[in-house]
């Protein structure tokens, strides 16, 4: 939870402080006024690229000096920060207590969810996108997946490259980064079961309310050690033909079925895909408060006015309590069921 942000040279936002509450913070302006850039830069408190993600260089503020700044304060009292510098403007820096830190450590003193109108179209969408959604859930709950993430790409990018050089490798060098590879995907991998498996449960055992439930799955079989090193080592010609490596975690989906209808999700009308989706993101802000002990912040953009007033008032009895919850619209009125503490902000 933030109990201060700062933005400086942020998109739209030359020098804009906030002071939100505990519970929902409202975000009210007509279109273009900055509403969706102020969750932009909330999410970039977490490791990634931020909800719209965007290049470094595109969110420093046009007119301005170059670089930007997002500056928070946690409900603890730890100071978090990122960021670029004019003289750098695609590096991310990031400070927590003023000390430089990784993106990927910052998902160890916060967890930050968002749903976006973007992703309306995340079940039909490639799987790349579910993938990162899926990683993004499970972040919340294992804050080293994104540590594993990035080494593990960072493995297979190496090996990809070596596998592409017209010159003879060292099978060794290739073994090296085999290695690497099915450790952090071994650990990428449980990482995800094992947060599919908690918020399908989740999800099942919820309340029956107006949102649809989903049933959850990931594709394939669990990631083993031996057989996924023995995979790599002997898919090496195969992969340098095809220019990438054909086997391996960062290919897994996330299979999701409306389960009231037993039907795969893509299949749905588009507003049972955001019901489902919503659905669990709820669930998931459940999951994660109970294992961590504080609820991710979460972000919704344009998410009430896009609710029938029956599932607006039912979307905010369920996050009321349940941490700090952004949300976007245009109109102050969508909001006026969410009670008198709200924090509400004009843009
Ligand atoms: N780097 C930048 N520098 C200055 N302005 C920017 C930058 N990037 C985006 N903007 C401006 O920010 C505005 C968009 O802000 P944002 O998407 O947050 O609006 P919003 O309040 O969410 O609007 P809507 O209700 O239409 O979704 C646009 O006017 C855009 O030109």
């Amino acid at each position: 939870m933030l109990t201060r942000l700062v933005l400086t040279d942020f998109r739209n936002h030359g020098d804009l402080v906030l002071a939100p509450g505990t519970g929902f913070v409202v975000l009210t302006g007509e279109n273009g006024a900055g509403k969706t850039n102020v969750l932009e830069a909330v999410s970039l408190l977490a490791p990634g690229k931020g909800l719209r993600r965007a290049a470094l260089s595109a969110m420093a503020r046009q007119g301005g000096a170059g670089g930007f700044g997002v500056a928070a304060t946690l409900a603890d009292g730890v100071e978090v920060a990122t960021g670029a510098l004019a003289s750098a403007p695609e590096r991310r820096v990031v400070r927590v207590q003023g000390a430089a830190a990784s993106a990927n450590a910052l998902a160890e003193w916060l967890g930050v969810l968002w749903l976006t109108p973007a992703m309306d179209r995340l079940f039909v969408e490639a799987a790349g996108e579910r993938r990162r959604f899926l990683d993004r859930l499970v972040l919340a709950l294992s804050p080293a997946h994104g540590m594993h993430a990035t080494r593990y790409e960072a493995a297979m990018r190496e090996r990809n490259r070596l596998l592409g050089e017209d010159a003879p490798v060292d099978p060794s060098w290739l073994s090296a980064l085999e290695q690497r590879m099915v450790e952090h995907g071994v650990a990428l991998d449980g990482a995800r079961h094992a947060a599919v498996t908690a918020l399908d449960a989740t999800l099942r055992e919820g309340p029956a309310d107006l949102f649809a439930r989903a049933t959850l799955a990931l594709d394939g079989e669990a990631v083993e050690a031996d057989a996924f090193a023995h995979a790599l080592m002997t898919g090496r010609r195969r992969d340098a033909a095809a220019g990438r490596t054909l086997v391996g975690p960062h290919r897994a989906d996330l299979i999701v079925t409306h389960a009231g209808k037993g039907q795969a999700a893509a299949l749905c009308s588009t507003g049972e895909q955001k019901a489902l989706l919503l659905g669990i993101v709820l669930a998931h802000a459940e999951l994660a408060a109970a294992r961590r002990g504080a609820a991710p912040v979460l972000l919704l953009d344009e998410v009430a006015a896009h609710l029938d007033p029956g599932r607006r008032a039912a979307l905010f009895a369920r996050l009321e309590g349940r941490g700090q919850v952004w949300m976007t619209g245009t109109e102050a009125a969508l909001f006026e069921g969410v009670g008198a503490d709200a924090t509400r902000i004009a843009l």
